[in-house]
């Protein structure tokens, strides 16, 4: 079957029985980004390259600025760096993919888009990049309205859709050569040497000579990525970056966001694994069958979710007896040890003259009853409890 694709310069082509997107070698003068978009969608206007020519994939769509534009040195540094307010999408077919979403990127974030596969991450993405029309709803970039002001908003931001699309004959170093040459306001006289800064970025010097094809996944990853590193990016817009990969292509691909983020880059990464969101953000979105459940700080988000009181005792029948006696609920024995759920008017801070149960006295009733306490205290929430507690449900950790 022929599926329609469409670069995110707003070039439409037919891609006949198209290939990996990872390794996607096609037509044309640069390489097609792999984003696909189901047949009949409309590319907004705003992304198409002041050229007409398809943009390079994992790179911002490169666009000359309106006449009208202010020019991008003189644009405020808004505190969002994205913005949408009751943004929605329903697909031609009545698919609702993301529903009424109202989403807060602050600046100087690493922003994890949370949710499990069809919850509406990519089809936002799509929105805010400005690749489809939203059916209702706003949505700002760095301060401006997309898909309108795409053509000042998109040469500030770097995206890596569905992982970068390569020239598997060409090395990387001439991969990114073309990116580059792809770029109407790139200077070809200082082309290598920033070619050679961005391979440096992430880590693929050494292997700029070796063909694209020869790479491993993860170099794939880097080389998408130092695409969209060949200017200077306020924001990076990451779908999925470390999908496919091995632990260890997640860890560089992790370590390498990390050091963008260090450098004053806001990074907006979509990702189903939640410990990987917790290992790299900062803040956190999560979605659910198109619409948000919650956003905030990974921390927020974490201790939201109270955490269980943990005992390690070799005396944990004793120990259950006594916990349940003071009010601690869902009581797990172990072999070490007892685990359970405080009641909600319990402290950990300082005693509470009024009374509510208070972990120290909690402690000293154990003791008192002769269990010999090892450890005793609340284990931390993560995420994933968070989000457990958030929708009920499982969450696909193991990718
Ligand atoms: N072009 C399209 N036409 C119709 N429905 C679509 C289209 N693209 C996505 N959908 C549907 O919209 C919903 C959200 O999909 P989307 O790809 O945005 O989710 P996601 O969270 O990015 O998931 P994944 O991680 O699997 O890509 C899904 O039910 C999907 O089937």
């Amino acid at each position: 079957m022929e599926e329609e694709r469409i670069a995110s310069g707003g070039g439409r082509m037919k891609a006949p029985g198209a290939p990996s997107a990872r390794q996607t070698a096609v037509r044309g003068s640069a390489p097609e980004p792999p984003t696909a978009v189901g047949p009949g969608e409309p590319a907004a206007p705003a992304a198409r390259t002041a050229s007409g020519a398809p943009a390079p994939a994992g790179a911002a769509v490169h666009a000359e600025p309106e006449p009208s534009a202010e020019p991008a040195a003189t644009a405020p540094a808004v505190a969002a760096v994205i913005e949408t307010r009751g943004l929605t999408k329903r697909y031609r077919g009545g698919q609702l993919a993301v529903d009424g979403l109202d989403l807060t990127v602050p600046r100087g974030s690493v922003f994890g888009f949370l949710g499990p596969n069809g919850s509406g991450k990519t089809t936002t993405i799509r929105m805010l990049m400005g690749l489809i029309e939203p059916s209702s709803g706003t949505a700002h970039v760095l301060g401006e309205p997309m898909p309108r002001a795409g053509r000042r908003v998109l040469p500030r931001v770097g995206a890596l859709i569905e992982g970068p699309a390569l020239y598997g004959f060409l090395s990387g170093r001439d991969n990114l050569v073309r990116y580059d040459a792809a770029d109407p306001t790139a200077d070809p006289r200082t082309r290598a040497a920033r070619v050679a800064a961005a391979l440096d970025r992430v880590g693929l010097a050494a292997a700029a000579g070796k063909k694209a094809r020869a790479y491993s996944l993860g170099m794939k990853q880097r080389l998408g990525l130092a695409a969209a590193l060949l200017q200077p990016r306020e924001l990076l817009v990451l779908d999925e970056p470390t999908n496919g990969l091995d632990p260890q292509g997640m860890r560089e691909i992790r370590t390498l966001v990390r050091e963008l983020a260090a450098d004053g880059t806001t990074v907006f990464l979509s990702s189903h694994l939640l410990d990987e969101i917790e290992q790299v953000c900062t803040h956190a979105a999560v979605m659910a069958q198109g619409r948000l459940l919650t956003q905030g700080t990974v921390g927020e988000l974490a201790s939201s979710a109270r955490g269980r009181l943990a005992v390690t005792t070799p005396d944990p029948t004793d120990a259950a007896r006594v916990l349940k006696e003071h009010g601690v609920t869902d009581l797990v024995v172990l072999e070490t040890g007892v685990t359970g759920e405080l009641p909600h008017t319990a402290l950990s801070g300082p005693a509470d003259p009024a009374g509510p149960l208070d972990l120290a006295d909690l402690n000293a009733a154990l003791v008192r009853a002769d269990v010999r306490v090892r450890s005793f205290g609340i284990e931390r929430a993560s995420l994933e409890d968070a989000f457990v507690a958030l929708t009920g449900e499982g969450f696909d950790v193991a990718g």
